[in-house]
């Protein structure tokens, strides 16, 4: 398995109160698998995204990734980890507004020692895999929204992840563009082997996923029914 979770707990204390958005939950995903999770408000989701995407740390339980327990590092041995192995997809792109489409995406290349060269190569088959090539000068607000999904997409993917989470990638879409950017998650995943886990409200963006799990009050309500094409 890519992800193992197993008897995973989350809580925070808020004041005097404790608040557990994570009881003992348990998930298996397998590696090149597009999973969705959906729920209401509050249920947990963005707390087991940030957990799987080592943003965070469970109270109890464990959490394996790729065959490494993630769950006990220290926090700067999970930032290590995490730029290396994950690519993040927000909701609002999150693009730096004064630099191209290439800058943008060269971002996390600069935190290795790749020489510009390198870096040109994976920036630019980067963006060519999100169909984004010739607008590699462009600013953020000279693309659309689409596009800039697009760009950050190419940004999550540039340093090669094997795993991608993505909070509500859609959100903000109209229903033309989410599909396109649907449908190149379910690329990366069947065609680049990258293993992606989503979060979001919108059922059309959940069947595009391989699986779909319902979490409500911090546990699974269904089995992860396979979802077909
Ligand atoms: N850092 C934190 N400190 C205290 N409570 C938190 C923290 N993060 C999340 N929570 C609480 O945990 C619960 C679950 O939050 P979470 O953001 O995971 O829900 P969600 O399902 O992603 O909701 P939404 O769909 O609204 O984004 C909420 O009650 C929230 O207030």
């Amino acid at each position: 398995m890519f992800i193992s979770i197993q008897n995973l707990t989350k809580s925070f204390h808020k004041n005097k109160e404790v608040i557990t958005p994570l009881e003992d939950l348990s998930l298996e995903v397998e590696r090149g698998e597009f999973l969705s999770l959906m729920g209401p408000s509050g249920s947990g989701k963005t707390t087991l995204l940030n957990i799987i995407a080592g943003i965070d740390t469970p109270t109890s339980g464990s959490v394996e990734i790729n065959g490494k327990d993630i769950a006990h590092l220290s926090r700067t041995q999970l930032t290590n980890w995490r730029a290396k192995h994950v690519g993040y997809i927000f909701q609002l792109y999150h693009l730096v507004p004064i630099l191209s489409a290439y800058e943008n995406v060269e971002l996390p290349l600069l935190l290795g020692k790749w020489t510009k060269a390198e870096r040109k190569e994976k920036i630019m088959a980067a963006l060519d895999l999100v169909g984004l090539a010739n607008r590699a000068q462009h600013r953020p607000s000279e693309l659309s929204g689409g596009q800039e999904q697009r760009v950050a997409i190419a940004r999550a993917i540039v340093h090669d992840p094997e795993m991608l989470v993505a909070d509500e990638p859609t959100g903000d879409l109209d229903r033309e563009s989410a599909d396109s950017i649907l449908r190149l998650l379910n690329n990366l995943a069947e065609q680049h082997d990258k293993t992606i886990v989503m979060v979001t409200h919108d059922p059309k963006a959940s069947a595009a996923a391989h699986r779909a799990l319902q979490l409500e009050k911090g546990k699974f309500v269904n089995e992860g029914h396979l979802l077909t094409h």
